[in-house]
């Protein structure tokens, strides 16, 4: 069916056709540009809890590859910077463009990244659902990084490595005690601004918190991404997962705020 996609005839320019409020007034990603974005003192560090991280499993959902988590107490958590109380990690994936093209959604002065990770937390304290919170206004925050080019990542071969488990779309595998603390780069400073979910149902519920140092992870590490399919193993189609990616949409008046 016309199910959503990132092809030409179900990709972001059509999205608004099921989804209106792609048009809307908080949208995600932006273009973020650093000389107008304010610096806020009383924007305090972001502090992750990740240290009972409970990963579940790793699944290709054939939009992106996603690592799921227990979310079912405030385990794992990420507090402070913009936010009034504890966001509970859900979820994180990866948006990744095609071979030697850029892929992340946030851009910076114009500059895109080889790809980009989101880190899903919610607000536990204030909903009662995950459901209940991607659709409030303050009810996600996402902790956007960006991924570069250059050597291997250590640790990120934990995830490369176990991708053709997951090649087709709807397939999942067990992936317990991974902690997404090791995909962190050294500093936390980042941008904060109030968007949307990049992807439909494009919920103008998310709280973004963009570090501004990129990690780095090498291109054969990326490749490996790129093996990963949009399609299922019974379709006919043989469609590569690659620029999964949601162009920066306008920024509509709203304000970029920057840790110091
Ligand atoms: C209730 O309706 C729903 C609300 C949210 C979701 N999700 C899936 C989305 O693809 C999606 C995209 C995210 S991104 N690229 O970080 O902006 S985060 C996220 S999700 O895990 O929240 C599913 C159903
Ligand atoms: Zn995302």
């Amino acid at each position: 069916g016309n199910h959503w996609g990132y092809g030409k005839e179900n990709g972001p320019s059509v999205w608004h056709k099921n989804y209106p409020v792609a048009q809307g007034n908080r949208q995600s990603p932006i273009d973020i540009i650093p000389q107008q974005a304010s610096h806020d003192s009383s924007l305090g560090p972001i502090v992750l809890n990740y240290d009972q991280c409970t990963s579940i499993n790793i699944a290709n959902n054939g939009h992106s590859v996603v690592v799921e988590f227990d979310d079912s107490d405030d385990r794992s958590v990420i507090q402070g910077g913009p936010l009034d109380n504890p966001y509970r990690l859900k979820q994180f994936h990866f948006h990744w463009g095609g071979k030697g093209c850029h892929g992340s959604e946030h851009t910076v002065a114009g500059i895109s990244y080889a790809s980009e990770l989101h880190l899903v937390h919610w607000n536990a304290v204030k909903y009662k659902t995950f459901g209940e919170a991607a659709a409030a206004p303050d009810g996600l925050a996402v902790l956007g990084i960006f991924l570069d080019t250059g050597d291997d990542h250590r640790w990120l071969h934990m995830i490369t490595d176990v991708l053709y488990m997951v090649k087709f779309k709807g397939s999942v595998t067990d992936f317990k005690g991974f902690n997404p603390k090791c995909l962190l780069p050294s500093s936390l400073h980042y941008w904060t601004y109030l968007g949307s979910l990049t992807t439909p149902p494009l919920h103008e519920s998310v709280t973004w918190i963009v570090l501004k140092e990129p990690i780095i992870v090498s291109e054969k590490q990326l490749g490996k991404f790129r093996m990963l399919q949009f399609t299922g193993e019974e379709e006919d189609q043989r469609l590569r997962m690659e620029n999964n990616f949601r162009p920066p949409q306008p920024l509509k008046g709203r304000k970029v705020r920057s840790s110091n």
